[in-house]
């Protein structure tokens, strides 16, 4: 396994967290795909039924294909059992005593949206998913990739709190996509293996609240003009709505979003496996600046986050992308948290 290094938030091994290895401690958890019918719910169960750690895979859909996804699945001989659980009467089976609960349920994006334009849909459907956890699997770490993450984290943990379960140490908002691109660009420029290549994304998951650190990149970005560092930025934080327009209505990002969100599930079981050194960018409960919610590297454990990294210095540029970034993760937050408390 290779590893990436990490600068200089804390000096740490950033290390690929998709791989399918084995392991002789624990090695048996159970992941809940919400929205596992999708066109990212359909891949990921189809990496995570590769996963080693994976022993129970449950996937919950509101859609009549889901049993049939779940007989799929099932056919593949690798060790993962797995189980369909369709529509809300099948919800509390599917969730109950989860490890990790993904969540990539809801609506995407058109051509000419932001993903703010789909809070209005997505938020009741993960404010519920978040009431069944809180009463069914009130420990499981929870991934959610359904957009606007920025509010989607703030309205789960509403709900937890609400129940009285909350731990901000296990609600997790799903940024591993922006870490993903910003490898696969910088790869491409360097002209290195993308997985070698080590690149913090901060702040959270639209637009302008995407920073992309790239003066901390391993190694280094080959551009030494800062107008082509403002193209790399602009187009790492613009990535989504490239493959939006690319599939002119065919919805947005799902493959790549299964690669990106397979490979954080596995790195929270490593994490809750007791493994060392397990870091990944994302987006949760945060007093490093004035947003209460903050993407950056985290260390993950036994408990979901061990240690927040934080995201070391950031340069002038950088700086003012930070700026730029915290009054819409403020709004965000703020539409987020006043839906829940309705
Ligand atoms: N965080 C990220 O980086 C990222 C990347 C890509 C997409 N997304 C977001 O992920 C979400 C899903 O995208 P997609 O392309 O898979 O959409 P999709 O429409 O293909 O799939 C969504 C699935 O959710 C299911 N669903 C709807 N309501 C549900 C409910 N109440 N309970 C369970 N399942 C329900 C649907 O039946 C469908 O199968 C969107 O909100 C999209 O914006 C986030
Ligand atoms: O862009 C979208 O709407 C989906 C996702 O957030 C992405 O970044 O691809």
């Amino acid at each position: 396994m290779f590893s990436r290094t990490l600068k200089p938030a804390a000096s740490v091994t950033f290390q690929n967290g998709f791989k399918n290895f084995s392991t002789s401690s624990q090695n048996n958890f159970k992941v809940v795909v919400a929205g596992a019918a999708g066109g990212i719910g359909q891949p990921l169960g189809l990496l995570l039924k590769q996963n080693k750690l994976v022993t129970n895979l449950a996937l919950y859909d509101i859609a009549p294909v889901t049993p049939g996804v779940a007989a799929d699945l099932s056919h593949m001989d690798t060790p993962a059992r797995v189980s369909g659980h369709k529509g809300p009467e099948q919800l509390a089976d599917a969730i109950k005593c989860a490890d990790v609960v993904v969540i990539p349920a809801g609506v995407p994006r058109k051509p000419g949206m932001t993903r703010d334009d789909l809070f209005n849909t997505n938020a009741s459907i993960v404010r519920d998913l978040a009431a069944c956890i809180a009463a069914k699997a009130p420990k499981a770490l929870i991934a959610i990739i359904t957009n606007p993450v920025n509010s989607m984290v703030p309205i789960a943990s509403e709900v937890l709190k609400k129940a009285g379960v909350y731990d901000p140490n296990r609600v997790f908002g799903v940024t591993t996509l922006d870490v993903v691109r910003a490898a696969a660009f910088i790869g491409e420029i360097n002209g290195v293996d993308p997985g070698c290549v080590s690149i913090p994304v901060i702040g959270g998951h639209s637009g302008v609240t995407i920073i992309p650190v790239l003066s901390q990149c391993e190694p280094a970005v080959k551009l030494s003009d800062q107008s082509k560092i403002e193209a790399l930025t602009k187009r790492i934080q613009e990535a989504g709505t490239e493959v939006v327009k690319a599939k002119a209505g065919g919805g947005s990002a799902t493959l790549s979003m299964a690669y990106a969100g397979a490979r954080l599930v596995c790195s929270l079981l490593r994490g809750l496996n007791g493994e060392s050194n397990v870091i990944e960018c994302a987006y949760v409960k945060s007093d490093l600046t004035e947003a209460t919610y903050f993407a950056n590297p985290l260390l993950l454990g036994k408990n979901g986050l061990e240690k927040n990294l934080g995201f070391g210095n950031l340069n002038g540029y950088e700086q003012g992308l930070l700026k730029a970034a915290i009054p819409e993760l403020l709004k965000n937050i703020k539409t987020g948290e006043d839906f829940a408390k309705k």
